[in-house]
């Protein structure tokens, strides 16, 4: 039996290599949500690009203030600032430019009279100091500097910065291509009528969202039934993935499609983890004859837990980085099989987490209520109310 630390090795050792020959694509900033960015971008500009205004106020020279000074007509945002000659001060609006001479800004609820005078009348304003309320040039970024590290998952914050500093696009990591192989006689499409005994697809849903959220594309394969020519098909017709997930068709049973059809191809695996234990990794040829080439492979168990605590544990953190990890108190006693890491579903809230369903791995709605995967770790089979837990914030 494998640990999950090995297993986990395992799979970035297949992936990683061809994760990172995936090259990369210049995308509109807008476009680029979520995206790994490519490279080191450095600043272009410096933020503030000028030394502005913080306050809709007066520029003054601060050694003038303190005193009644003629104003000149208001500098709005936008404008190109003149220089403020000795002895006056000027309207100013928030984040116009400071004309040359001024250094300091008084809002404008702080002059007598609080309000802003025409171009001529005086206005008393108080002792200001040098710097108040002006944002330097480059106190947010100076120009050349690191602006956002390659590698970088972008979002609304750093897609922001990207565009005040004037990109217009952005040089992102290619997309991984995943093909989703759910397996299974059982399986009917949602949406599609119910005969007896069969189950709707949960997976290909499940694993799909799952890949799109981490950035991925996923391809959905129509479901493959328990027949392992089947399979070969499949394979045969694949071209332009960059990974083939399938779920289901790996334990023990008499009709197990992945492992029938991919055996001496793969390899199997019994992790010792709770759910996820039965897994499946190597690689497939894909394509039509003369334009086969070699893929990755994970097999994933079928149930629908299995799948998705697989999906957080072995292929999230390297398509998307680790989920936020930290430390909660359990709110009741709980148990766990000593030879297995388990990894339990809960709802964490004010440094507790509580424990949904039980840790059957077919118990996908109590998962959708849940916010965080709770870390049994191996070797512990009891646990009291108050221990603490690592979770996972999903
Ligand atoms: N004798 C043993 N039996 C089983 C073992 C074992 O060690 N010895 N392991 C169990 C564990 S743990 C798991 S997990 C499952 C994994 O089995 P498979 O990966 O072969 O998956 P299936 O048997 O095909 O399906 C398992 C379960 O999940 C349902 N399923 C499958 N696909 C979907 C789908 N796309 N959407 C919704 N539900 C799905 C399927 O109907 C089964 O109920 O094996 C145990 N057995
Ligand atoms: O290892 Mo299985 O995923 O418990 O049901």
């Amino acid at each position: 039996m494998r640990t999950v630390t090995e297993h986990q090795t395992a799979v970035a050792e297949l992936l990683r290599p061809r994760f990172e020959k995936r090259g990369a694509e210049s995308v509109p900033l807008p476009q680029a949500l979520h995206r790994l960015l490519a490279e080191d971008l450095r600043a272009p500009v410096a933020l503030p690009p000028f030394d502005n205004s913080q306050m809709d106020g007066y520029a003054v020279r601060s050694a003038e203030s303190g005193a009644r000074l003629p104003a000149l007509a208001a500098i709005a945002a936008g404008q190109q600032a003149a220089l403020l000659p000795p002895g006056r001060t000027v309207p100013i609006m928030t984040g116009a430019m400071l004309p040359a001479g001024a250094d300091a800004v008084v809002p404008v609820e702080a002059a007598q009279p609080a309000r802003f005078v025409s171009a001529g009348e005086s206005v008393l304003l108080p002792e200001a100091p040098a710097g108040q309320f002006v944002r330097r040039a480059g106190s947010d970024i100076a120009i050349g500097a690191l602006a956002v590290a390659a590698g970088t998952r972008l979002g609304p914050a750093q897609l922001g910065l990207l565009g005040a500093l004037g990109l217009g696009s952005v040089p992102v990591l290619r997309r991984i291509t995943v093909a989703v192989l759910s397996t299974g006689d059982e399986l009917a499409a949602p949406g599609e009528p119910l005969p007896p005994g069969r189950i709707y697809d949960a997976n290909s849903t499940l694993l799909g969202s799952a890949l799109s959220e981490a950035g991925a594309t996923a391809v959905l394969l129509p479901t493959l039934p328990d027949d392992p020519a089947g399979l070969d098909a499949v394979l045969d017709g694949l071209t332009g993935v960059d990974l083939l997930i399938s779920t289901g068709g790996i334990s023990q049973g008499a009709f197990e499609v992945v492992k029938q059809g991919l055996a001496g191809m793969v390899g199997f695996h019994q992790v010792a983890m709770q759910p996820g234990g039965p897994q499946a990794i190597g690689s497939v040829r894909i394509g039509p004859p003369g334009e086969e080439r070699t893929i990755p492979f994970l097999g994933f168990p079928g149930n629908p837990v299995s799948t998705l605590v697989s999906f957080e544990m072995f292929l999230r953190p390297l398509l998307a980085g680790p989920r936020n990890r930290l430390r909660a108190r359990l709110s009741a006693d709980a148990a766990s099989p000593p030879g297995k890491h388990q990894i339990r579903r809960g709802l964490f809230a004010q440094e507790t987490v509580q424990l949904l369903g039980g840790p059957g791995s077919h118990l996908l709605h109590a998962m959708a209520q849940a916010n965080a995967l709770v870390h049994l770790p191996l070797g512990v089979a009891e646990l009291a109310a108050g221990e603490e837990v690592e979770v996972w914030l999903l």
